[in-house]
């Protein structure tokens, strides 16, 4: 494969769920809106002009090394960026026509041209799909240009991840473990980056998804965003979907959060973006109402039948990436509850980032996915292939935690699925005694022990997970909590219980623990 090729799909995976509201939202205007295609011949005009000045252009020469275009990017993160949606089409527009005029003129105006379409990509929501008609339309050795540009800013932006993720406030770093033979284990791991007494609370995080448990859902008792008890006494909150499913919430925020995030794309007829809302003239047919009707009720057939929570945060994940980019203007608070997205870096940066462990769904999934999002608007079932499900799934499986208030529960309904599929999340209670599953950035890179250092809780009697530390710890240990229930349970022999917790673990996250107390209760051979 082509490095090219590479850059490309390397760009397709990380705007997995490109904004295609927006894109559509271009297109329409270019095709139907008079005074927008009169402002692009205007720009056509200007852009004449300011190439037959150009000075920039006859300083570029015929060889283009990595560090003019290191030079070339630093110079365009000082210029000033368009922050309103139509300053962002009109910086989009005349960048566009400024790239084609100047690749026209050959060779010695590709680094600008270049320039110029990288900055209409800057603005553009889908990376990749921009990259592509690029590639189609644009001179190769300009394309060749933009890939590189997208590629070092890339380099640099991975970089930049690791030096503020976690936040130093966490009091843990994330380190490579040390390259041994054994290659099962995780990448990256955290450590400490101070003492810590034991009892001491580490670190405090918002979850990025939730999902509640379905019988808990139905039956209204505890707040579908936070997963808190419901007290009947303070009142609560509810939506409800297409089919007439009703979900309940704690409070204000909890549902405004839930509806923006998620809910009105999934499981709504509501126009599913508001970048969609605005075009009024894109107003689906009632056929089409219809079609996204039923493919939600097809969706939750499905999803109840098994309580596939794994399935449902994944849907939530593509939702909330798209609703992310297109509702909320920068630095505006939506009350969002888990505050997950913030700064640079949103829920896919974190997840993107994560080791892929493939899944093998059941068949049926696939297509009932890719109808749901067609229906909700036609488009958005390019961003997932098949391929791309299955590893999301695995990143979602591999990655969830249960939330457990107190000791857990002694209600939950049994699995319906057989031991071997059933899904597992982390927590030392056991999956069966949670009310529900959660996704954290930080803490999804939690490893295993048998025993511990740390422990999760939820005493804020929501999905808000503390991570207490359960012996003195010095700063550079790694943390570690238990991902199933390793205490040794009454009636249970020392080998019963080495046996069925790392039964569990290897059912689950696929790895034979090599602990200090498994190697310890080892039976002797
Ligand atoms: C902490 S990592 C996940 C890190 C990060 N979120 C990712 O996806 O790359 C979790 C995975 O590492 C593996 N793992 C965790 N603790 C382990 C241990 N003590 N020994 C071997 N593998 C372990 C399991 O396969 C588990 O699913």
């Amino acid at each position: 494969m082509s490095s090219r090729t590479n850059t490309v799909l390397t760009i397709a995976g990380l705007s997995l769920c490109g904004i295609v509201a927006y894109a559509v939202y271009f297109d329409y205007k270019r095709r139907t809106d008079v005074e927008f295609r009169k402002r692009i011949r205007k720009e056509n005009k200007r852009v004449n002009k300011s190439v037959a000045q150009s000075k920039e252009a006859l300083a570029a020469a015929n060889s283009i090394s990595e560090a003019d275009l290191h030079e070339a990017l630093k110079q365009m993160k000082s210029e000033p960026v368009p922050t309103t949606q139509a300053e962002r089409e009109n910086y989009f527009m005349s960048q566009v026509a400024m790239g084609e005029q100047l690749a026209a003129r050959g060779e010695p105006f590709h680094l600008p041209a270049a320039l110029s379409f990288y900055r209409a990509l800057s603005v553009y929501p889908s990376t990749a799909e921009l990259l592509d008609i690029y590639q189609k339309t644009v001179p190769e050795p300009v394309v060749k240009l933009i890939l590189a540009l997208v590629k070092l800013e890339l380099a640099a932006k991975i970089g930049a991840y690791y030096e503020v993720f976690p936040p130093k406030s966490t009091n843990v770093a994330l380190q490579s473990r040390p390259s041994t033979s054994d290659t099962s284990g995780p990448e990256k791991v955290l450590v400490l980056t101070k003492d810590i007494a034991a009892g001491e609370v580490i670190y405090k995080e918002h979850p990025m998804l939730t999902c509640l448990d379905y019988d808990l859902q139905l039956a209204g008792t505890y707040c579908s965003h936070c997963l808190r008890e419901i007290q009947p006494s303070l009142g609560s909150l509810t939506l409800l979907s297409s089919s007439g499913d009703k979900s309940t919430f704690c409070s204000k925020p909890c549902q405004v959060a839930s509806k923006s995030q998620w809910f009105t794309l999934l499981f709504t007829l509501d126009p599913p973006l508001p970048a969609v809302a605005a075009l009024s003239q894109l107003a689906p047919t009632p056929a089409a109402l219809e079609v996204r009707r039923t493919t939600q009720l097809q969706m939750l057939a499905y999803l109840n039948k098994d309580n596939r929570v794994g399935t449902l945060l994944m849907a939530k994940f593509i939702a909330r990436q798209l609703t992310a980019a297109n509702g909320k203007a920068p630095g505006q608070d939506v009350g969002d509850f888990t505050q997950a997205d913030g700064g640079e870096y949103q829920i896919e940066d974190h997840v993107e980032r994560w080791s892929s462990h493939s899944v093998e769904p059941p068949a049926e999934e696939y297509p009932l996915v890719v109808a749901l999002l067609r229906a909700t608007l036609p488009g958005l079932e390019a961003f997932i292939s098949p391929e791309s499900h299955k590893s999301l799934l695995g990143k979602i499986a591999f990655n969830a935690f249960g939330v457990c208030f107190g000791g857990g529960r002694d209600d939950r309904p049994e699995a319906t699925l057989r031991p071997e599929d059933a899904e597992l999340t982390r927590t030392p209670y056991g999956t069966s005694r949670q009310v529900g599953t959660a996704l954290y950035s930080v803490s999804a890179y939690l490893s295993h022990s048998c025993a511990p250092n740390a422990r999760p809780s939820f005493a804020s009697g929501t999905s808000e997970l503390q991570v207490i530390a359960t012996k003195d710890l010095k700063k550079g240990d790694e943390l570690s909590i238990a991902y199933v229930d390793v205490s040794q349970r009454a009636g249970e022999s020392t080998t019963e219980c080495r046996q069925r917790r790392r039964k569990e673990l290897a059912r689950g996250w696929k790895f034979a623990c090599p602990c200090s107390r498994c190697v310890q209760e080892a039976p002797e051979k």
